[in-house]
């Protein structure tokens, strides 16, 4: 089964060419990051509001470190990373509240049942108990895992933590989404589901940003940024 979400079409320079390169979004210019050697070296790129962004790069190439920086994780070496005029580093390696990430090591806390790793993204940004646990339950559901959420984490499979990682990123509807390799776990139909939900949170104005090194979801996403050995390729 093909995936049921093509998307337009990840064409050559898909990161820059016919857009304002000043519209709403993620903006970073001549981005170096250096750790022992050069790990990202000059990178300008731009992801835009309400599109999914592909970034594709080998295994090495500087993938996850962009996204760290692009969320304000790690601070660049030179460079800067802006959301909308404001840089993402914000000195401290705490993401601003505007952006989410689901990591490629997924981040959860292994006693905790999947619907408390979900509900305290939420509760962490200041949402009532109560309502959090709603809201994660039905993130849960859109990952096709409401069944789980009662389940502690370390019980669950690879494929079902991955999904839970998914659902604790799309839970805060943040105005930044950067997904690293959010579908690696994942059979065909699973992987379809995250890539419609990456296309509903652009729909609503996002900025999304998703590591792959899957062909698939690269021809998915509305616009691609290739990597290679820290320098953007396409
Ligand atoms: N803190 C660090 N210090 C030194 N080197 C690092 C550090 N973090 C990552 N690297 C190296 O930087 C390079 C880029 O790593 P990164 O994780 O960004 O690549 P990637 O494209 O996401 O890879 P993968 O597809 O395997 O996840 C790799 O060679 C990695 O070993």
């Amino acid at each position: 089964m093909s995936t049921p979400f093509p998307g337009p079409g990840a064409g050559p320079l898909g990161g820059f060419s016919g857009r304002d390169p000043h519209g709403p979004g993620l903006h970073l210019e001549a981005v170096t990051y250096v750790a022992g050697r050069t790990l990202l070296d000059d990178v300008s790129v731009v992801f835009p509001a309400g599109k999914v962004t592909a970034l594709s790069g080998p295994s090495g190439s500087g993938k996850t470190t962009l996204l760290s920086i692009a969320g304000g994780l790690l601070q660049p070496t030179s460079g800067t990373a802006e959301l909308d005029g404001r840089e993402t580093w914000t000195g401290s390696g705490d993401p601003l509240p505007e952006v989410a990430f689901v990591l490629q090591v997924y981040g959860l806390v292994p006693i905790l049942s999947a619907r408390e790793n979900v509900s305290i993204a939420l509760r962490a940004r200041g949402t009532a108990p109560a309502d959090a646990d709603e809201a994660a339950e039905a993130a849960l559901a859109r990952f096709g895992i409401a069944d789980l959420g009662e389940r502690q984490v370390e019980e669950l499979s690879g494929g079902q933590m991955q999904r839970v990682a998914c659902a604790r990123g799309f839970v805060v509807g943040a105005d930044v989404l950067l997904a690293d390799e959010p579908t690696s776990e994942l059979d065909e139909g699973n992987r379809g589901v995250v890539l419609a939900e990456l296309r509903e949170e652009a729909a609503r104005g996002a900025v999304v940003v998703v590591a792959t090194h899957d062909p698939a979801v690269v021809d998915a996403c509305d616009l691609h940024v290739a990597l290679d050995e820290g320098r953007v390729v396409q």
